[in-house]
């Protein structure tokens, strides 16, 4: 059967122990290949993160501009609202895009998020 490829809004997000550039690099590159890796993606249109206030020694946007050598595709990095009892140290993301699939992947503390 043919596939339905359709415009999507996949979610993902992830979280970091200690604001470093390193472990922000790693956490940013390993939520991305998940998400690459459980969905069909063949057209990426835009990408926003968003930041809890706490993260503040590198943009995951650069991260992955630069990492995949991306730099056609817009990217934003915004603050995350923060209300009563938010979670600390996440790092969200949405990817509108081209795929057949639209599944959302939770990594590490973030996996809490939408139980
Ligand atoms: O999906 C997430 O990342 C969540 O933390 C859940 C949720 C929600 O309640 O739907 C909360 C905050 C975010 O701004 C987006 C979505």
């Amino acid at each position: 059967m043919e596939k339905d490829y359709k415009i999507y809004g996949i979610r993902g997000a992830t979280s970091i122990e200690e604001d470093t550039a390193t472990l922000i690099t790693e956490r940013v590159l390993e939520l991305w290949n998940e998400i690459t890796s459980k969905n069909d993606i063949t057209r990426i249109i835009s990408v926003i993160f968003s930041v809890t206030s706490d993260i503040k020694s590198l943009n995951p946007a650069t991260v992955l501009r630069k990492t995949l050598n991306l730099d056609s595709i817009p990217f934003m990095c915004l603050s995350e609202s923060e209300f009563e009892n938010s979670p600390t140290k996440i790092i969200r993301v949405l990817i509108i895009c081209e795929s057949s699939t639209p599944n959302f992947v939770y990594l590490h503390k973030a996996s809490q998020l939408r139980k």
